[in-house]
């Protein structure tokens, strides 16, 4: 792979990812858009935070083409999916954190809900605690295709900003580049913590 800052950027962010238990075992999956028509996906079945750079495979924006004929990520339809959706994403961090495969699977309804914390304030546009951000939540799918499907559905309808979960699995989050990837990342885990921690208070 010739020089491209960007994947140099995610692959500190993967590391970081790993270092934090982020993407146990072989969990997670990260990718960066290298221009309108590609993206870099991580390699499918590694260890995530000792990804190198030639463990990004190129794949095809449009139609998850990949041109080596190497195995990216298992989830790369999810990648692309919002790569079509939004021109301006450009890292999308998949993660497989306990916080957000408890809350996932404790919260019934299809978002969650998250009002009432500074914290929210990390995710792109968000200038106060007082906002409502709706996390849309979706049944999880070993058919990666039906689950874009079933995500396409819902954003032609709904506005889809910053990541969804899939339930009992993960976060799918995503930013303009991987700086603002890893901190809605990071902000959103934060915000599950405090949410699962006061679920958890306010039940006693
Ligand atoms: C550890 S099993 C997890 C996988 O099924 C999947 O959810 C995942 O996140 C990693 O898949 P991968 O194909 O390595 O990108
Ligand atoms: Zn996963």
């Amino acid at each position: 792979m010739t020089d491209f800052l960007p994947l140099e950027h995610l692959v500190a962010a993967c590391h970081w990812i790993g270092g934090k238990g982020w993407a146990p075992a072989t969990g997670g999956n990260m990718s960066v858009r290298q221009d309108a028509e590609y993206c870099l996906l991580s390699a499918s079945g590694k260890d995530k935070g000792s990804l190198t750079r030639d463990d990004f495979i190129q794949v095809e924006i449009a139609n998850n083409a990949v041109p080596s004929g190497r195995t990216p990520s298992a989830e790369t339809g999810l990648h692309t999916l919002i790569y079509r959706l939004f021109p301006q994403a450009g890292a999308v961090l998949h993660t497989h954190t306990v916080n957000s495969t408890v809350l996932s699977r404790v919260e019934q309804g299809d978002a969650l809900r998250l009002s009432g914390y500074e914290m929210q304030k990390t995710l792109a546009g968000q200038q106060t605690h007082l906002n409502t951000i709706a996390i849309p939540l979706f049944d999880n799918d070993q058919d990666i295709d039906a689950l874009a499907q079933r995500i396409a559905a819902f954003a032609a309808n709904t506005p889809l900003q910053y990541g969804f979960l899939l339930r009992g699995h993960g976060l799918t989050c995503w930013g303009k580049d991987v700086n603002e990837a890893r901190r809605h990342l990071e902000g959103l885990e934060f915000l599950f913590e405090c949410e699962l921690q006061r679920r958890l208070l306010e039940a006693k």
